[in-house]
């Protein structure tokens, strides 16, 4: 089953002087479930603006993305928050944890918005801290979290919810080698077990080649596909 169908997708962003920058021209390519996918490219290829496409956190030009056989520019707001919430899970280089709450609540937090009940919140997020780890740094806030432990908090809110699509930009971009290593294992064990599917936006080599399928963005366009191992 195809899980994303991504079409004739174009984004440019307004410039203040000349034409508008064209950051991704006319890219399609399908993913199907249980797929690892690796998205790779130079610095400023447009991986990035690909990501948030797929999210639905920014809307291209022309062109559509479709998850589960919905297509994401047909969504109001709310739908579109609430589709998010429920089967995308995002993960960010710089982990973008809510910094006012702990490493329980900022995982218990979409199955908050997604009005799970208080029992079953509790005991999801349970299992994840468990899954990654964290059981004891749970009251912890993230600024008293290292890096490597805060990307542990990051990957279980992005898993708490089971999310049919997990995205990932640069998720051991911002760490140490061997954390990043760990934090890569603990990703991989966990998309293995679920059978999850992932996309991964990297520029480690390594991380690419443990995914089934590499993409190359080059200048906004998509090169022939590669495999993984
Ligand atoms: N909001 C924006 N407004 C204007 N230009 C933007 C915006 N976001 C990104 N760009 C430009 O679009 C291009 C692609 O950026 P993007 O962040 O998608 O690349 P990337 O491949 O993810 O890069 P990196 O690997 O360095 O993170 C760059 O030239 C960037 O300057």
């Amino acid at each position: 089953m195809k899980i994303l169908q991504v079409k004739n997708l174009v984004k440019s962003y307004p410039q203040t002087s000349d034409n508008p920058l064209t950051v991704i021209f006319d890219t399609s390519f399908d993913v199907c479930q249980g797929e690892t996918v690796a998205i790779t490219g130079h610095s400023g290829s447009g991986k990035t603006t690909l990501m948030a496409l797929l999210a639905g956190l920014d809307t291209p030009d022309s062109g559509s993305v479709m998850i589960r056989g919905e297509k994401l520019g047909k969504m109001d707001e709310d739908r579109l928050a609430r589709f998010r919430a429920e089967w995308i899970g995002i993960i960010f280089q710089q982990f973008h944890l809510m910094p006012h709450l702990t490493a329980k609540e900022n995982i218990m937090l979409p199955l908050e918005i997604l009005k799970y009940k208080s029992e079953d919140i509790e005991r999801r997020a349970n299992r994840v801290l468990r899954q990654v780890g964290l059981d004891k740094r749970k009251d912890h806030l993230p600024s008293q979290l290292s890096g490597g432990e805060s990307q542990r908090v990051a990957i279980a809110r992005a898993l708490v919810v089971e999310p049919s699509l997990l995205l990932a930009d640069e998720p051991t971009g911002n760490l140490d080698t061997n954390t990043g290593e760990q934090v890569a294992d603990l990703l991989f064990d966990l998309v293995d077990s679920s059978g999850m599917t992932m996309i991964v936006v990297t520029h480690n080599i390594e991380l690419a080649a443990r995914c089934r399928r590499n993409l190359k963005f080059e200048h906004g366009r998509l090169q022939a596909a590669s495999m993984g191992n």
